[in-house]
């Protein structure tokens, strides 16, 4: 059994069930991230694994231990929290001491721990100074301290970074990642900020209306999405539904398909401005989704200029290099490869995640 394990979990408030089947295997100095839309139900599964929450149905096991029924301070999770939650009136080494005061640790031991603790979060030299004192990075890492000060089995991150500015987080999701490498800690992080996770992550499950879709590493959910919600979420931001009754978009792939759902994200479009006469041969250069039309806004992204096509009752995003006038015709061409297409049956207007994702990778 997986160092956390979860089985056929359901959670709820009242008569609302949230949690509706989550199976979760957690290896031993895994980071999972937990991914999804707000009210997806992440917050929830972390505070049903702390014990803040009842668990309706199913269990928790930690190092094959049961412990859904245990309250939360006999469980051994620890959770960092969005706001910190910090001590105020108390200093750093206070606060990363407080849960091995509260189990009634030797106060000699407690030195030592919170010595050796200031060292890895790299805050030694300020553990006498007031936590409101310090800057938000730096009280994020007195809280990562104050979680790991007491070796929890697991450790669940409640979103920690997002109330730091853009660049700091940059830094410390590094920072925190670069620590659970080295210390080998296993732990649930939760983010809604799909590059986050991607970073920090060994594996990421992406989570809709309190099941999982995919559980993957970030190369499987970002490259091989099982489901149109996961292709959406992880940022393919064209979707188009084929057929499509319109000659100037084709699809030339092997084998063919009669009825899908496809996405692609914009930096996969590539653009070209040449005449669409030569475009009709297919050829190699020609696989892929091609679709014709003219260019009905170009946007300033700083690294490139996202350009919005119009094809008939469809608008294509693509990214380039370049500004490009209104009207300018263009040819957009999606490679095969970064097509996630979602075969459906003729005439069944099945719902989206009974759809099969057509292999073309
Ligand atoms: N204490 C509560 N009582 C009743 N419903 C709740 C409670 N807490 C959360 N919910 C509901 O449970 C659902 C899931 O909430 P949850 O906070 O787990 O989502 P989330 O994925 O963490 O969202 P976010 O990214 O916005 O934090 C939402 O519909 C929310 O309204």
């Amino acid at each position: 059994m997986a160092h956390l394990h979860i089985e056929n979990l359901q959670v709820g408030y009242g008569n609302k069930l949230i949690l509706k089947n989550i199976n979760l295997a957690v290896e031993q100095g895994e980071m999972i991230a937990l991914l999804g839309p707000s009210g997806c139900g992440k917050t929830t599964l972390l505070n049903a694994l702390c014990g803040f929450i009842p668990v309706s149905q199913g269990d928790i096991f930690v190092a094959n231990r049961a412990i859904s029924k245990r309250p939360a301070e006999k469980r051994n999770i620890t959770m960092v929290f969005q706001s910190y939650a910090l001590w105020p009136h108390m200093t750093v080494a206070q606060n990363i001491g407080y849960g091995l005061k509260v189990q009634k640790m030797k106060h000699a031991d407690i030195t030592t721990r919170v010595t050796e603790l200031l060292k890895i979060v790299k805050l030694e030299g300020l553990e006498n100074d007031r936590v409101t004192a310090l800057s938000g990075g730096q009280r994020q890492r007195v809280a990562l301290a104050r979680a790991l000060a007491i070796r929890p089995d697991v450790l669940v991150l409640d979103e920690p970074l997002s109330n730091l500015d853009a660049k700091v987080r940059l830094s410390v999701r590094h920072e925190i990642k670069a620590l659970q490498k080295q210390l080998g800690f296993t732990s649930l992080i939760v983010t809604h900020d799909q590059e986050e996770a991607l970073v920090m992550a060994d594996r990421i499950a992406v989570l809709n209306h309190g099941t999982i879709e995919q559980i993957g590493t970030p190369e499987d959910i970002y490259h091989r999405p099982k489901t149109p919600f996961v292709a959406d979420f992880m940022g393919a931001d064209n979707h188009l539904t084929w057929p499509i009754q319109n000659a100037a978009i084709t699809l030339n792939i092997n084998p063919t398909i009669t009825q899908a759902e496809i996405y692609f994200r914009s930096e996969n479009a590539l653009v070209s401005t040449r005449p669409p006469a030569t475009n009709v041969d297919v050829n190699p250069s020609n696989m892929g989704l091609l679709i014709e039309g003219p260019v009905e806004q170009s946007v300033f992204f700083g690294n490139n200029y996202q350009i919005s096509v119009r094809c008939g009752t469809h608008t294509i995003q693509a990214n380039h290099d370049q500004h490009l006038p209104e009207h300018t015709p263009v040819l957009l061409r999606v490679p095969t490869d970064a097509l996630h297409i979602f075969a459906t049956e003729a005439g069944n207007s099945a719902p989206q995640h009974s759809l099969s994702p057509l292999s073309n990778q």
